[in-house]
């Protein structure tokens, strides 16, 4: 799978310690994050990542793109909502993306904790879900 991964400044180190906890299955997929973020899991976790620019720079709407091309599979994105971003507006079209597309979205540590662990069971092929059930995907 191709999964994104996304940290605002405060949260950068909770991602960090997150994607260290699970690097083995990390480690079994594509990963994908804006430039900050990606240049510290480089750096400190050691994985590899596709590295587009930083979000600020338009690293949200790189990301954005990619969804718009069906690229990713899952977006991991530790917002931080207590801090004022100048590039809110990216921010909201990344996540709104996420909506129009269908594509799995966690924006905190819990959700991606259920996610991350139904990825390693196999539970995420939501692809497969969404075609097969109708009623409720778009
Ligand atoms: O600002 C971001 C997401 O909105 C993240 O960008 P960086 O990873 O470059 O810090």
């Amino acid at each position: 799978m191709n999964i994104a991964l996304i940290a605002h400044d405060k949260k950068k180190q909770n991602l960090l310690n997150f994607v260290t906890a699970y690097e083995p299955i990390f480690k079994e997929h594509s990963l994908f994050a804006t430039g900050t973020t990606g240049q510290r899991i480089i750096d400190e976790v050691g994985l590899d990542v596709y590295r587009l620019q930083s979000g600020p720079l338009g690293g949200d709407q790189q990301i954005g793109a990619k969804i718009a091309t069906n690229d990713l599979d899952l977006i991991i994105f530790f917002r931080d909502p207590l801090t004022a971003q100048p590039h809110e507006p990216d921010v909201t079209a990344l996540l709104r993306l996420c909506d129009v597309y269908q594509i799995p979205v966690a924006t905190n540590a819990a959700t991606a904790e259920i996610i991350v662990r139904g990825l390693s069971n196999g539970w995420l092929d939501w692809r497969t879900l969404r075609d097969s059930v109708g009623e409720y995907h778009d």
